[in-house]
């Protein structure tokens, strides 16, 4: 929704605007998000204005005079924002019978999970003449009665994929809170989150913008590279964190390298287009004019069948090991054990197991570990180690990272065989990489829990992102 950022600052000549949110998370965690004409506010530019507001807050007990210069005045920029939107889907559509309506005759499901997405049903698809009959969730509240509003969050894009399927409607549109990701489910009922929904934009992109860069983070499959590869796109990997993966691709782009597309898994996409501002609003209005566009060209197939060779990883797995140590030491604990992780492959101890400096872009050599010559402060510590045999050649890779907001690892890993993740599992454990094993001190991080905890094998898992498992 953060186009509504722009909106607001070109429409209603506004200088500065910012929303309160705490996204997915518990209410608890509501934090700031600030905006410029020139996009989304960097952490620096957040502390300084965090700063000013403390020291006017300071004034204000000291009885120090803080009246704004000019009033606050009332402005109604969704509506604005809403038809900005209805605006583009009817200019690229451009029905040759319909041009108000495009959207005649689809049926399409939105589920705002309580979220503030619902004004995208009755405010853009309804007044464009879609059937939004069988929506869900589309009235806000905070305290989440249904499910979390989340694309990543299987009874989030279970519910709407049996709201497709019952209504036999054309797609489904899954939004997180405040509406900067989203994902989609396909008329067949499939969904299309994480890797999907990148590759589906990919898909999008490159036929408008040919050969262009995709910034995503260094999550994403191996065969999702192959898909960018194939239709001409270059895929660069980056660092996890929305504003890390849309920075690079501005970075890239300012540097030279066309870069329209920037996507972290989680569904937060920003396009060049739209200012690069994560706006899974405008995600889904890209994705919703080329379902029209198929259409009206006489593919009856549906925006699924954009992405039907994009193969998956036999084995996708995602784990999680809390830091059990004071609070204040955790962070420290985190950087000690994900080290000892990039320690351990660049001393060849793990064989087979390779520092992955460049996923396999190559338009900036080096930059996922920034060891280039200009590397960008680090926000929390990762590397990825792509993993091969002699056998296979390369089958997996592992992804190891410092939690943004909370005190544990996150350990991602994919495999193109059966067992592939046990197996790397087994070579973190066995070859006691983890510091803990060296000094058994309880307050410690020992990776050899992932073994443990591993079950799964050929089946795809992130579901412990939430509910992560408590280590020592
Ligand atoms: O570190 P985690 O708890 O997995 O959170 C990581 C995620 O944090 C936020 O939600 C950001 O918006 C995402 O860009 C990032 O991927």
């Amino acid at each position: 929704m953060f186009h509504e950022h722009i909106v607001a600052s070109v429409c209603l000549s506004c200088f500065h605007n910012g929303s309160m949110t705490a996204s997915h998370l518990p209410y608890t965690r509501n934090g700031l998000k600030f905006f410029t004409r020139r996009g989304g506010l960097t952490s620096l530019e957040v502390e300084e204005i965090c700063n000013r507001a403390a020291r006017k807050f300071a004034n204000r007990l000291a009885k120090v005079s803080t009246m704004l210069p000019t009033p606050p005045e009332r402005v109604d920029f969704m509506s604005s924002y809403a038809k900005h939107l209805r605006d583009i889907i009817k200019e690229r559509v451009n029905h040759p019978l319909h041009y108000e309506t495009p959207l005649k005759g689809f049926q399409i499901i939105v589920n705002a999970g309580n979220g503030s997405g619902g004004f995208f049903t009755w405010d853009v698809l309804d007044k464009l003449g879609a059937d939004t009959f069988g929506s869900l969730h589309l009235n806000p509240d905070g305290m989440f009665p249904n499910h979390i509003p989340n694309p990543e969050d299987k009874t989030a894009m279970s519910l709407t994929r049996s709201a497709v399927l019952s209504n036999s409607a054309d797609l489904g549109i899954v939004f997180d809170t405040d509406v900067d990701r989203s994902g989609v489910v396909d008329k067949y009922g499939n969904p299309i989150n994480g890797d999907k929904l990148i590759a589906l934009m990919s898909a999008i992109v490159l036929r408008e913008h040919p050969g262009t860069t995709i910034v995503t983070d260094a999550r994403t499959s191996m065969a999702l590279t192959r898909f960018i590869t194939e239709r001409g796109g270059r895929h660069c990997l980056y660092r996890v964190g929305y504003r890390n993966v849309i920075d690079k691709g501005v970075q890239l782009d300012r540097d030279g390298v066309e870069t329209h597309l920037m996507m972290e898994t989680s569904g937060h996409g920003a396009l060049k287009e739209n200012h690069f501002l994560d706006d899974g609003a405008y995600m889904v209005v890209k994705i919703i004019i080329e379902m029209v566009r198929m259409k009206l060209e006489g593919s009856d197939e549906g925006i699924g069948s954009l992405i039907k060779d994009l193969e998956e990883p036999l084995e996708s797995v995602e784990l999680r090991m809390n830091v059990l140590s004071e609070p204040r030491e955790a962070k420290a604990k985190a950087i000690e054990a994900i080290e000892e992780f990039r320690n351990y492959i660049e001393d060849g101890r793990l064989p087979g197991w390779e520092l992955d400096f460049c996923g396999e872009c190559w338009v900036s050599e080096g930059c996922l570990v920034d060891s280039n010559d200009a590397p960008a402060a680090v926000d929390a510590h990762m590397y990825r180690a792509k993993v091969s045999d002699e056998e296979h050649g390369q089958h997996g890779w592992v992804h190891i990272r410092q939690s943004i907001h909370n005190p544990n690892i996150a350990v991602n890993m994919q495999s193109t065989l059966q067992g592939g993740c046990k197996s790397m599992t087994r070579v973190l454990t066995d070859r006691r990489c983890g510091t803990s094993l060296h000094k058994p001190d309880p307050t410690s991080i020992r990776l050899g829990w992932v073994f443990d905890q591993f079950s799964s094998t050929g089946a795809s898992s992130r579901e412990n992102k939430d509910n992560p498992i408590g280590v020592r």
